[in-house]
Parts: structure tokens; C-alpha cells; sequence
């Protein structure tokens, strides 16, 4: 899947007041357009960033030119400044999630749950069922209640397999008010994903306050955190040291394995993987392919953690656990939270490696292997 995303913010944001439009009006020290767009720009499964502008934009200095973006004129409808952002995607995409430039608050949650669903469904966007009760009414006297049951509140992204979003486009009646009723008129099926609250588009002056607030608790005060653990164990064969958590340690026999078998290492790694629900690391350095045989497993630490950051997170610490009789930890621990810190890039008062024996119980008390258990955190703030 190579995915683009469309912010559109081609409209005059009428309804929103104000001397210029909605997506260019300051929330914090930003305008509104600037949020959603960092938030796709930082998307690690998006490759390009397409900004659908108002021919009157153009030349202003109202929009950011960061991040960097494909930067198109948009039509008089929503449907017509889509179609100028299909245009626009480079001849690798194959999926596009089109997103309302007035959503500042849009989640990489929300984004990851219609990227998942496009692969299996043409279309995909999130709404939220309707859960007040829906009235009609007439010169401010209730007139019926509308049955809620099925009724959902629109939201984007809503994410599409390219060609049979232009298809439906361009059969299109350009006066569809999102682009999941322009694939359903063309037959298409669209699976609903749940949206967020939060991912509320600015329309009326309320809004910005509203928007205002949702982002003092969803971004200052909520970091997502994330949680991992890992396990790992390697036997031992003849040899005179062992690799464990980056140091070479003196011992009387080797542990085996495909790698240097640093069963430290690999056991905080696939803690940083689990956190990320990227797999582990026989997923991403798979022992029957030969160029890892031997390899220094900071190799696959480095990868994790730079996995890691390309999301946005950071370790916020990381607690390892060594299981065995012999060698002695105790000796090593300095040297191996300082090695651990600097492949991890933190400090090494974050990161806890310590040891236990299993009182000569089990395969670690014989001493036919040793066992590591880890427990790692990931911040984005
Ligand atoms: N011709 C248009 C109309 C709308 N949009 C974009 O579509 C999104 C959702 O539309 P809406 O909230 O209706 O925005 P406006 O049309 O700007 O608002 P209004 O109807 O109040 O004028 C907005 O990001 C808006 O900039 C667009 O790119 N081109
Ligand atoms: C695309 C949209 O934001 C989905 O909720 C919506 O359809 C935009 O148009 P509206 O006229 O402001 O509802």
C-alpha cells in the first residue's frame, strides 16, 4: 500500500466567521490547517502529502510551507478540490485518505484503523454512532423524533484504493458533501471505522474554543505511552564468554545462537517491538536468511529503536532481567547499562539490567541456558 494523503482546504469556511478562512485562523500559535497536516506529514505509512488550496491562497502567506507538500488549486465544491488532489498523486500511490483540513485533531489512531480496513475493503472512513436522541422540528416546537438506530456522524480521513475513487469521481455530481457518498453512488462499499470524539471539524466560531480545549487535553496532558515485554532464552555450547546486554563477559562456556545470541539484547528489543506491535526480531531479521548469522545484536536493538522514532516515540525506560546461576552479573552491570543507554539513546538511569538465579530449578538452575525477561516503555509526548 503507498498512500497519499489530501487535505483539502480549498473552502471559505463561511459558517466559521472570522476575516480570513477557518483553516488559516490561529489555534495556539498555529493555524488550524497546520495541525493535520504535521500529523499525516509524520504518519510513517504516508509518502506524499498533497494541500488543496483556494486559488485566492496561493500566494498568500497564510499556509505553511512546512512540512513540505504538493500544493494544488482546488474547485468551487469540496467534490472538485478532491479531484484536483486525486490529480495530483504521484504515479506510485495507489491509496489515498482524503482528510478535512478544518480536523485539526485527528489521531494517528483513527488514521491506522482506515489504513487496516482498506485492506480488506475498496473504502473506509470513521464515524461515531449517533447516540442522542434526534428530533425534527419546526419554528422551535419538536414536530417528530427520527428513529437513531444506523445513524452515524461523518468523519475523515476517509480512505480509498485510488482508481476506484477517480472512477467514481469523475461520474460524479461534484455536490456531494465527502467523497464516501461519491463512491457509494458509484456502487462502492465502504466500511465504517470507529472515529473519535475528539476528530471534531471546526465549522462555527464555537468550534476553535471547543477545538482549543480538546488539544490542552489531548496533547498536553495525554502522551501516548506504550508498553512492551519481551523474552528470550539461549543454550549453552562451548565457548569462553557470552554477549550479554552489549558486553562481552568471561564465562566458561558460550551461549548459542544464530547472532553473537545476546539474550539480553534481543529480549529488550522484542520489548521495543511488542510496544510498537511490530513483530519481533525473527520478523525483521529472519535467521534463515545468512547475513544475520554472527551479527552483533545491536543491530537489531539500533532497528527497533530507530522503528521507534520514525513513529514519534521515544524509550522511556527499559528493565531487564538476566536468569542464570553463572556468570556473575554483578561485575558488569555499570558497563552494561551504559552500552544499552547508548544504543538506545537515553540516559543510563532509564535503563535497569538486573539478575537472578532461578535457585538451580529448571534449565537456567542447570545451567543449560540463559533466560532474559524485559519490560520497555515508549513515549510520544
Ligand atoms: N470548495 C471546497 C469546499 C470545501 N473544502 C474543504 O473541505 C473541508 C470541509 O468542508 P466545510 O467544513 O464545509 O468547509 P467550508 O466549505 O470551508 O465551510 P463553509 O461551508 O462553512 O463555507 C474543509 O477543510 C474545506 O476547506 C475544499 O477544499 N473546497
Ligand atoms: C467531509 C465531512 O467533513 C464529513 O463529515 C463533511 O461531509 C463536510 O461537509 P459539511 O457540509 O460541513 O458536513
Amino acid at each position: 500500500m503507498t498512500v497519499a494523503a489530501i487535505i483539502v482546504a480549498a473552502g471559505r469556511g463561511t459558517r466559521a466567521g472570522g476575516d480570513i478562512p477557518k483553516q488559516w485562523q490561529l489555534i495556539g500559535d498555529r493555524p488550524v490547517a497546520a495541525y493535520a497536516m504535521a500529523r499525516f506529514a509524520s504518519h510513517p505509512a504516508i509518502s506524499q502529502l498533497i494541500l488543496v488550496l483556494h486559488p485566492d491562497d496561493i500566494d498568500t502567506p497564510l499556509w505553511p510551507r512546512e512540512p513540505a507538500a504538493t500544493v494544488v488549486t482546488g474547485g468551487a465544491t469540496r467534490a472538485a478540490s478532491v479531484q484536483a488532489g486525486l490529480a495530483a498523486a504521484g504515479p506510485d500511490i495507489d491509496t489515498v485518505l482524503i482528510h478535512d483540513a478544518a480536523r485539526p485533531l485527528v489521531s494517528d489512531a483513527v488514521i491506522d484503523r482506515v489504513l487496516a480496513a482498506l485492506a480488506t475493503s475498496v473504502g473506509a472512513a470513521p464515524a461515531l454512532a449517533v447516540t442522542d436522541t434526534l428530533w425534527h422540528g419546526a419554528e422551535a416546537t419538536v414536530t417528530g423524533v427520527q428513529d437513531r438506530t444506523g445513524l452515524y456522524r461523518a468523519q475523515t480521513p476517509q480512505g480509498f484504493h485510488l482508481g476506484p475513487l477517480r472512477e467514481a469521481h469523475a461520474a460524479s455530481t461534484g455536490q456531494e458533501t465527502d467523497d464516501v457518498a461519491v463512491a457509494r453512488a458509484a456502487g462502492l462499499d465502504v466500511s465504517i471505522v470507529a472515529g473519535d470524539e475528539a476528530n471534531i471539524k471546526i465549522t462555527t466560531p464555537e468550534d476553535f474554543v471547543r477545538a482549543a480545549e480538546l488539544m490542552r487535553h489531548t496533547m498536553t496532558s495525554l502522551p501516548d505511552i506504550r508498553c512492551g515485554n519481551g523474552y528470550d532464552v539461549h543454550r549453552f555450547g562451548e565457548g569462553d564468554h557470552v554477549w550479554l546486554c552489549g558486553v562481552q563477559v568471561p564465562h566458561t562456556r558460550s551461549l548459542q545462537g544464530h547472532s553473537d545470541a545476546d539474550v539480553g539484547m534481543h529480549a529488550v528489543t522484542d520489548a521495543i517491538y511488542g510496544a510498537l506491535g511490530k513483530g519481533d526480531i525473527g520478523q525483521h531479521f529472519p535467521p534463515s536468511d545468512p547475513q544475520w548469522k554472527g551479527a552483533a545484536s545491536h543491530i537489531f536493538l539500533e532497528h527497533a529503536v530507530a522503528l521507534a522514532a520514525a513513529q514519534g516515540f521515544r524509550i522511556g525506560n527499559a528493565d531487564c532481567t538476566l536468569v542464570c546461576e553463572f556468570p556473575k552479573i554483578g561485575p558488569h552491570h555499570d558497563a552494561m547499562k551504559a552500552v544499552m543507554a547508548a544504543y538506545m539513546g537515553i540516559e543510563s538511569d532509564r535503563i535497569s539490567v538486573k539478575a537472578t538465579t532461578s535457585e538451580k530449578l529448571g534449565f537456567t538452575g542447570r545451567e543449560e541456558g540463559i533466560a532474559a525477561i524485559a519490560t520497555v516503555t515508549l513515549i510520544k509526548p
